[in-house]
């Protein structure tokens, strides 16, 4: 296994509850299916994933990439586990001559709409973002709020409802900013505005307090943070998430998302799939991986503008709001442009 690594900057740091992300660094890996290659990448954000160097420690142990998957040699690395598997998806698929997303799934979709990503700023900011995003061709915002305090958020909530509209969909992500207590307040006061979902309100840890905000609250309550930290089939038996937000670099790869998915279509809950701010491998990964999902809600994977650079060119862009599924093999990248 070919083992490289890469760092891109932002193109401005998006401001999050959880503190600024500047610059994302990883590693490329490729590797070799009855002579069909395969590209992965591992792009680990702690909070979500093993460090920087637990990742490249994780890879360094592989010889054989076949074998560590099956014996779950990378359990504790999941943005390491991701790279391999899907470097070994992509590799089966170009070998079956499928494009990735009709090798997980028969009737995959041929285009999604996806979110745009909107930092913490000024509410005069957060609105010219949102503005900016909607004339761009999204019908789907998500806020990062959680960085600021209570009322500011939710004026920059209801100032982006009244500049945007009610035909747009909106999301606000407070990466487990709040306490119970203000995580009430904030519902009670925005629950006029039509959210499509909060996202991780309070603590990753909190199953239970997130099952109390839904039972109290009319708008839907979706877990991230969480999924990284308990097993899925506990937040989903908590009764805790309305949507699940599945980050293949923080399940560990493709087919642990699938596996989840499976499990959150049996209880009712929806699947939003986002980036962790990757570059064009795993963001291609992960468009192919919510293209064999069934549901029609906008996914997080709009997340290419916010770099400064890439490590190839991205045969993905997005327009007016939708991102189309390559339809060549694999990932529909030539593993050679990304690594030579
Ligand atoms: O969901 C999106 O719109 C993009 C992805 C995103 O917000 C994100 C990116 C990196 C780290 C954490 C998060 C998050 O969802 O909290
Ligand atoms: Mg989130």
């Amino acid at each position: 296994m070919r083992v490289h690594d890469f760092a891109l900057d932002l193109r401005q740091p998006l401001t999050t509850a959880h503190g600024d992300i500047e610059r994302r660094e990883g590693f490329l890996v490729a590797v070799d299916v009855d002579g069909h290659k395969g590209i992965g990448e591992a792009t680990p954000l702690p909070g979500w994933t093993e460090s920087l160097a637990e990742c490249c420690e994780a890879l360094a142990d592989v010889n054989d990439p076949k074998q560590a998957i099956e014996t779950d040699a990378l359990a504790d690395a999941p943005a390491a586990r991701h790279a391999v598997s899907l470097a070994l998806a992509d590799a089966r698929a170009r070998r079956d001559d499928a494009p990735l997303a009709a090798s997980f799934a028969s009737n995959s979709h041929t285009s999604l709409p996806v979110n745009s990503t909107v930092g913490d700023a000024p509410v005069e900011e957060t609105v010219e973002a949102a503005e900016n995003a909607v004339s761009a061709g999204f019908d789907c915002l998500k806020l990062k709020v959680g960085a600021r305090d209570t009322d500011a958020d939710i004026a920059r909530l209801r100032a982006v409802r009244e500049a945007v509209g009610d035909d747009v969909s909106l999301r606000a992500d407070a990466n487990g900013a709040w306490d119970r207590w203000t995580a009430d307040r904030v519902l009670a006061a925005i629950s006029d505005l039509d959210l499509e979902y909060v996202e991780q309100p309070l603590p990753a840890e909190e199953l239970a307090g997130h099952a109390v905000l839904r039972r109290r609250h009319d708008t839907p309550i979706a877990l991230d943070e969480s999924l990284a930290s308990v097993p899925p089939a506990r937040a989903l038996a908590s009764n805790a998430a309305d949507v699940l937000v599945c980050k293949p670099m923080a399940l560990g790869g493709p087919d642990r998302v699938l596996d989840v998915a499976s499990h959150a279509r049996d209880a009712g809950v929806d699947i939003v799939v986002t980036t962790t701010i990757d570059a064009v491998v795993a963001r291609l990964g992960s468009l192919h991986v919510a293209a064999a999902l069934p549901g029609e809600r906008a996914h997080g994977l709009a997340t290419a503008s916010l770099l400064d650079s890439d490590v190839a060119a991205d045969p993905a862009p997005v327009s007016k709001g939708i991102m189309s599924v390559p339809e060549s093999p694999g990932l529909g990248i030539d593993p050679d442009a990304v690594l030579d």
